[in-house]
């Protein structure tokens, strides 16, 4: 067994999750004016992200959160991390952002791992390559995001293994994610170095059910059963200009 097989990795879009929690009383208490004041700004900014995606430089989503961990996500892909953190201190000159406090955030980058790669080939020139390095957020109805570990137990450690075994249990998950084709689309996020977990999984799909049922059928598989080590789950709806709106009246 080897014990320096580290995988070539390929990368994208860097990424930012951006999760908020409103303070309803601060909120209630602005005037009616100063809220759409603070409305219209942060419209603003979400035309200038919509106008980045047009342009193909990068992509944005906003979900609306369940749950009491947070109660927004903005989430956020691009070309660098100047950009997210452009972004991060644009938002947080907002007035808007004065109402909201900031429970948890992630960073990563879009990650492919290649164990499923055509020898030979030059990844990055492959069209389904790039639009997996570089996707444009689905807007689905629903996002889960968490944060996740391969294990490094004794017993059990993933960076232990050889590159055929890691691979096969790849092969054997990729095969459970491709049943799912079309209904849940998986952005996943590398993170060693950036943030506190080893990726970032976000999921979209029009119907929740489909993050419980992939989760769940992805448990009894050796590579989650075995190594899977997961953090925090967040589970939203997603947002446009309007339903935002509507969600900020009072
Ligand atoms: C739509 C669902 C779907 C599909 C098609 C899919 C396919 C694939 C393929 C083909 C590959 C390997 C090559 C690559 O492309 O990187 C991966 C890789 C990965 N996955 Fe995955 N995955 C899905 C979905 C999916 C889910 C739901 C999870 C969370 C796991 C769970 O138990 O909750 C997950 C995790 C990961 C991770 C952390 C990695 C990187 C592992 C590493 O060690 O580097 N993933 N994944």
């Amino acid at each position: 067994m080897s014990t320096n097989e580290a995988l070539l990795t390929l990368e994208g879009w860097y990424t930012y999750h951006n999760f908020r929690t409103i303070n309803w009383e601060k909120w209630r208490a602005a005037s009616a004016q100063e809220r759409q004041e603070a409305l219209d700004e942060l419209n603003g900014l979400i035309r200038t992200w919509d106008a980045n995606e047009a342009e193909g430089k990068g992509s944005t989503a906003v979900y609306s959160i369940l749950g009491h961990k947070a109660d927004l996500v903005f989430m956020f892909l691009r070309e660098t991390m100047q950009e997210l953190d452009e972004i991060k201190t644009a938002f947080n000159k907002t007035r808007f952002a004065a109402y909201t406090e900031a429970p948890y955030s992630y960073v990563s980058v879009v990650e492919l791992s290649n164990y499923v790669h055509n020898p030979g080939e030059d990844p990055k020139a492959n069209p389904h390559v790039r639009d997996r390095l570089y996707p444009v957020l689905p807007k689905w109805e629903h996002i889960c995001f968490y944060p996740m570990n391969k294990k490094r137990d004794l017993q059990d450690n993933w960076y232990m293994l050889s590159m055929q075994e890691r691979q096969e249990m790849m092969r054997s998950h990729g095969l459970i994610g491709r049943s799912y084709a079309g209904r849940v689309k998986q952005i996943i996020g590398g993170s060693v170095g950036f943030d506190d977990w080893e990726w970032g999984v976000t999921l979209f799909a029009n119907d929740p059910l489909e993050f419980k049922h992939i989760v769940y059928e992805m448990r009894f598989d050796e590579v989650s059963a075995r190594f899977g080590e997961f953090g925090n789950f967040l589970v939203g709806n997603v947002l446009n200009v309007e339903t935002l709106a509507k969600k900020l009246e009072v």
